[in-house]
């Protein structure tokens, strides 16, 4: 087990919208945020991202799922090998893999979650640690195994200095928010943090984009800023099971898919991307209402605070402040990976990576494997 002193550790993430995998360095000793340090990014191919969508909803010994693990494998071995030659003083490794299919519910089998990639292959490349596989031992203990970033968002919240309770959302394929309290004493306490998936964000969005016109997204939200939000489709969404359960929740990528592909086509393309802002942002709004008490401001991370018809829409509908995490000084596009390196650390500390207000899990659980290198 690591002492209590800072380290520098690497985090990876390969996201729900499969556009690459992020990664960067945190000097931290599990509790608290010393220093950033270098960052990088590693796109997929069209080939391989083709290979991970073909093995989406696949559980392991499925056929697809050993290649799509091999693409992640090789993938994050290149950006983590890179990363490592700017930061060689990195002890360790938090490899989160990539989603491939998520059913905490149990709602088509046994619960379970599946994110691929093996640790034990990327240990060996690497030469670290690598601490991996965070998810399945919450959802085994009955816990939503998502999101997993809360307790670094209360790192992130006292890092900044903020003193009074406040949100950050994280806008990727899916979207994630948590309430923070920074005056708790850590991340772990009670009152801290509430957390929870608040619907679709990107992900729609692209696959929109991609039919349509053989894009990767709505850059900069151009084309829903052109378009008309259906409102009358946004009450619909907003109709959806998901939007009355109580959190913790957590959401796979598609669960969404066909009652958004019902909202969008009859829709003329602009009206559709507008459209899928305003749900992906009237999610959160529900969200809100799950908060103990309101944030003085949001906080945004993740590639769609880029989309400026869902911030937009995001202002309107929220009470609060609405703004991107670089307003504290953090980096939007990498708070996902340096949330790896952070739950990481705390996993070779023995600290809890997950509890009940995050995951829903009965008591704080300690998720993650930890891999060593053969001789290490
Ligand atoms: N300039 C931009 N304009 C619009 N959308 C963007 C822009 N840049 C990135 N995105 C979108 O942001 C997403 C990538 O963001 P991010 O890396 O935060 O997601 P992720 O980590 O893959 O997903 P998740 O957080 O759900 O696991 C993609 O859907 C991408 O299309
Ligand atoms: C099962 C899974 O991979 N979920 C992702 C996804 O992407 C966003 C949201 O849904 C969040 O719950 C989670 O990722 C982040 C990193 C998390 O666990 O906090």
């Amino acid at each position: 087990m690591l002492k209590a002193e800072p380290v520098w550790a690497l985090g990876a993430m390969s996201g729900t919208s499969l556009d690459g995998v992020d990664a960067a360095a945190l000097l931290t000793d599990g509790v608290t945020i010393l220093d950033f340090g270098p960052t990088a990014y590693r796109p997929y191919s069209r080939a391989e991202r083709a290979v991970i969508e073909a093995a989406l909803g696949l559980w392991p010994g499925e056929e697809g799922v050993e290649t799509a693990a091999e693409v992640v494998e090789t993938a994050h071995a290149e950006v983590l090998s890179d990363l490592l030659a700017t930061c060689p003083e990195a002890v360790l490794i938090g490899f989160h893999g990539q989603t491939l299919a998520h059913d905490p519910q149990g709602t088509a089998g046994p619960r379970r979650t599946h994110q691929a990639g093996d640790g034990d292959v990327l240990a060996e490349v690497l030469g670290r640690d690598v601490v991996w596989d965070f998810r399945s031992s919450d959802v085994e203990l009955g816990g939503q195994g998502a999101p997993l970033v809360p307790f670094f968002h209360f790192a992130c919240a006292q890092w900044a200095g903020l003193d009074e309770p406040a949100g950050f959302l994280n806008l990727g394929g899916v979207g994630n928010v948590t309430w923070v309290d920074p005056r708790a004493a850590g991340p772990e306490a009670p009152g801290a943090v509430l957390a929870f998936d608040t619907g679709p964000a990107n992900a729609p969005i692209d696959d929109y984009m991609r039919a349509a016109f053989g894009l990767q997204n709505d850059a900069g939200g151009a084309l829903a800023l052109s378009g008309r939000v259906d409102q009358e489709a946004v009450t619909r969404f907003l109709a959806h099971p998901f939007f009355l359960r109580m959190p913790p929740k957590s959401l796979d990528r598609n669960d969404f898919h066909e009652i958004l592909q019902g909202i969008v086509a009859p829709l003329e393309d602009a009206d559709a991307l507008a459209t899928l802002c305003a749900c992906a942002a009237a999610a959160v709004a529900r969200g809100f209402e799950h908060f103990p008490t309101a944030p003085a401001a949001l906080f945004v991370a993740g590639g769609g605070r880029h989309n400026h018809a869902l911030m937009n829409e995001l202002g309107a509908l929220l009470a609060c402040p609405v703004t991107p995490v670089e307003d504290l000084g953090l980096d939007g596009d990498m708070l996902e990976a340096q949330a790896f390196a952070y739950l990481a650390v705390r996993v070779a500390r023995g600290l809890p990576t997950t509890g009940p207000s995050t995951t829903g899990v009965a008591a704080l659980v300690g998720g993650g494997r930890v891999s060593v290198p053969q001789g290490g």
